[in-house]
């Protein structure tokens, strides 16, 4: 179990925000935290490993972390921590990598058989691609057999096939070795995929706390579906509008009334739903 009761004040773009978390983690669980920029993710995670300072209190397995006498130094915490740059020694191999943070060749060639890397032991980071150097800084914060592992966006700068299939791995890791894990991420496919609880932070502050389906489903009553998407462009034809809408990677086109289209303009942030027509999937 770990306890989280931390508090700082933080320099946000429209004025000081407080960072005020009270979290109870149970040992295993993939906790996704997300919500927008400048909510204050990255410091939490900073302070849990350590790399930042805070008033409160963590303990995690009954061992205090921080506490008004306590700050226990990075290296004493149990983590592993990944960010979105790799931040691999480039003038050691795949390999030496892992054996630099414990030499335990057992462990290590099962990470790399986990994360597809067996094949890359003695190649050195610089010939590797982003989702190759992406799973080795995975598998080096897996070295320690951490009690908690950080993940701060590692996949944000993949293409969506390369962290597709790292979500898998990831999903493996998890699997085999049950490390209580918080990872950063904005995308709802992967935090669906990943975690079984989602925090969102809003202003330092937790905004919703939940399972993934209640936090992150959008539809609300009787609506069917609703997709969050914006106007790029409002063609008027006779009495009805239509508006060209951005959702995600798709256009679509919505037609509106006049009465609809009040207080819309291009650029608007919208959510498309609808109650009527039960949605075709093909
Ligand atoms: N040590 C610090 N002292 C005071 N303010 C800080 C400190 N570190 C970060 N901040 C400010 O706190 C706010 C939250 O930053 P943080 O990086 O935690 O947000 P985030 O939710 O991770 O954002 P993003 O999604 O853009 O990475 C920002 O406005 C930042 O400038």
């Amino acid at each position: 179990m770990i306890k989280i009761d931390i508090q700082k004040s933080l320099h946000g773009q429209i004025g000081d925000i407080n960072l005020d978390v009270n979290l109870q983690i149970q040992k295993g669980d993939f906790i996704a935290l997300t919500g927008k920029s400048g909510s204050g993710k990255t410091t939490l995670l900073r302070i849990l490993a350590g790399l930042e300072s805070a008033n409160g209190n963590i303990e995690v397995n009954s061992v205090t972390w921080l506490d008004d006498k306590t700050n226990l130094a990075v290296q004493k915490r149990d983590i592993g921590f990944v960010f979105q740059d790799y931040a691999l020694f480039e003038n050691m191999s795949v390999l030496q990598n892992l054996l630099y943070v414990k030499k335990d060749k057992d462990l290590a060639f099962k990470l790399l058989e986990l994360c597809d890397l067996k094949n890359l032991i003695n190649r050195y980071p610089n010939s590797l691609s982003g989702g190759q150097k992406q799973r080795l800084s995975i598998c080096r914060a897996m070295m320690n057999k951490p009690k908690l592992l950080l993940l701060d966006e590692p996949l944000s700068a993949l293409d969506p096939k390369m962290r597709n299939s790292l979500q898998d791995e990831i999903l493996s890791l998890h699997k085999e070795f049950n490390t209580t894990t918080i990872m950063v991420s904005h995308e709802p496919r992967e935090i669906y995929k990943l975690s079984n609880r989602v925090i969102l932070l809003e202003n330092g502050e937790v905004l919703n706390d939940g399972k993934p389906k209640d936090v992150l489903l959008k539809t609300q009553g009787s609506q069917k579906f609703s997709f969050e998407g914006e106007i790029l462009d409002i063609i008027k034809i006779d009495v009805v509008n239509i508006a060209i809408i951005s959702i995600g990677q798709q256009l679509v086109e919505v037609v509106l009334s006049n009465q609809e289209l009040q207080g819309l303009k291009i650029g608007s942030k919208i959510n498309v739903g609808t109650k009527a027509f039960a949605p075709v999937v093909k």
